[in-house]
């Protein structure tokens, strides 16, 4: 069953059209990687999901998307309920400049916790999830600003795994990381598949094939291509598929 189906989804910025006619269905706990030349409208159809589009002045959104049974684009929807459930890591990790435990707590206190027992062991558990808890255990009222940039973005994304989300959009999150940092994290990224539904903006071909189910190729604002990650990369159907897989342009 599809936990995310976007149909018919157009995206205008001012007068430019950067999303044509975008129909997409994303299974449960699977990673789905978004692939494609840059400025093909990757991250912003990966915005559009928990509807980070509407901070920029001048955009217009057209068709559906539903979350389960959540109506996303509906005027009534809750953001801070949408974010909750349809978290995001960017591709600098962006810690806020308080201690680890903070940065963790943030998301359940902005949710009403208080208790300081229910918030130690969320935070105890998200940094667990994030594979991050052995490394921070005992610096956990030090700030995150000291951490290094790989231990950053596990620490950005246990802080969106202590909301406990659905869903975890990650634009680009091993861009700005060194290799072993890269690896920790995709390997991350399969453990948490188990529970999270995960989809990722990448430009790096071999992470796309290592680590997702799914993978949709975007070229100029359309979805060209998009199956199972075997099929797209050892035997795709569309010619453009082809060409920018095989590092013929990109
Ligand atoms: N805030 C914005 N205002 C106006 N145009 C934008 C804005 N953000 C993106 N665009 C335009 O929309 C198109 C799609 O951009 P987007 O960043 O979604 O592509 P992308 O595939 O994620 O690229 P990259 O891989 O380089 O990050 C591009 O033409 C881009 O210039």
């Amino acid at each position: 069953m599809a936990i995310i189906e976007t149909t018919k989804l157009n995206l205008f910025y001012g007068k430019k059209q950067a999303l044509y006619n975008v129909s997409l269905q994303f299974p449960q706990k699977q990673v789905i990687s978004l692939i494609g030349p840059s400025g093909c409208g990757k991250s912003t159809f990966l915005r559009t999901l928990n509807r980070m589009n509407d901070l920029i002045p001048n955009v217009r959104t057209e068709g559906s998307i539903q979350v389960k049974e959540l109506d996303v684009m509906s005027a009534r929807t809750d953001m801070v309920d949408l974010r909750q459930r349809v978290g995001m890591v960017f591709q600098q990790p962006n810690p806020f400049p308080f201690s680890i435990y903070d940065n963790v707590a943030y998301g359940p206190r902005l949710h009403g916790m208080t208790n300081k027992w229910e918030l130690d062991q969320i935070v105890q558990e998200s940094l667990m999830k994030a594979s991050l808890w052995e490394e921070v255990s005992d610096r956990m009222h030090t700030s995150a600003l000291g951490l290094s940039g790989g231990q950053q973005q596990r620490l950005c994304i246990a802080r969106v795994l202590a909301v406990k989300p659905e869903i975890i959009l990650m634009d680009e999150p091993t861009a700005a990381l060194d290799p072993i940092s890269t690896a920790k994290i995709e390997d991350l990224i399969v453990e948490l598949k188990e529970k999270y539904t995960i989809l990722i903006v990448t430009h790096n071909m071999q992470q796309a094939s290592r680590i997702s189910d799914r993978t949709a190729f975007f070229l100029n604002g359309r979805v060209v291509e998009y199956a199972d990650t075997k099929t797209i990369f050892l035997n795709p159907v569309e010619k453009e598929t082809q060409d920018y897989i095989s590092g013929r342009f990109g």
